[in-house]
């Protein structure tokens, strides 16, 4: 199938998700990053904030703040680039164009300095083969990244092999965590 149209079927299948099952899934995605060697040796972690279609990502950067990890939260610029700002309290966010909530202020962290990064998506396989919303932005930040990558998948996101084109400048991630 093509992008865009797998991009609308998958988004479709997120937003008809029943509240409780999409739950259900997401918390057993929690527990599972929580428990992960990747978590559990960073100390900086990069994660979204989510829009409703996508996982919740609140009570990530709630663990992470919880348990005295440095969050940091992205910021796109021109040229389709993105850096991570950390969420500290004098953070102010304000939604971009596409609706995200973005910092405004405050100074971008060095890439060396983040040692996680919790990627999001719209589809992934166990290879770790993703389907981004159609920036580019993660492969384009990850193409020069050095420490670690995880994608949480909720089942819809979930597909055994690629049914997109898998292109030459896509990284995959290194971990996809699933609800089974
Ligand atoms: N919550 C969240 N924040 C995120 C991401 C994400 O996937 N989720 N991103 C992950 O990358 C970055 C923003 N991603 C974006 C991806 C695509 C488009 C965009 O321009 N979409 C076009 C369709 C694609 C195209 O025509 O090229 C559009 O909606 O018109 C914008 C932002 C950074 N922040
Ligand atoms: N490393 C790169 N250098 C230059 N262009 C890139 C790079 N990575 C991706 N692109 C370009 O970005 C655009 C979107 O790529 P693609 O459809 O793979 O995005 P995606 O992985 O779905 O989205 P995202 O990473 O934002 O979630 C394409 O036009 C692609 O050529």
């Amino acid at each position: 199938m093509k992008k865009k149209a797998l991009r609308e079927q998958i988004i479709a299948n997120l937003v008809a998700l029943a509240p409780d099952v999409r739950q259900f899934q997401a918390d057993e995605l929690y527990q599972r990053l929580f428990a992960s060697h990747a978590w559990n040796t960073s100390h900086t972690v990069a994660v979204t904030m989510s829009t409703a279609t996508e996982l919740d990502t609140k009570p990530i950067i709630e663990a992470a703040q919880q348990a005295d990890k440095r969050v940091l939260v992205p910021r796109t610029f021109s040229g389709r680039q993105m850096e991570f700002v950390p969420m500290t309290d004098a953070v102010r966010l304000e939604a971009s164009e596409y609706g995200i909530q973005e910092p405004i202020n405050g100074n971008a962290t060095v890439k060396s300095g983040i040692d996680l990064i919790v990627v999001p998506g719209l589809a992934f396989t166990p290879e770790g083969d993703r389907l981004g919303f159609g920036g580019g932005y993660y492969d384009r930040y990850l193409a020069d990244y050095s420490g670690q990558t995880v994608s949480l998948a909720l089942d819809a996101q979930y597909f055994d092999t690629p049914e997109w084109t898998v292109n030459e400048h896509d990284i995959k991630v290194q971990q996809v965590i699933t609800a089974h």
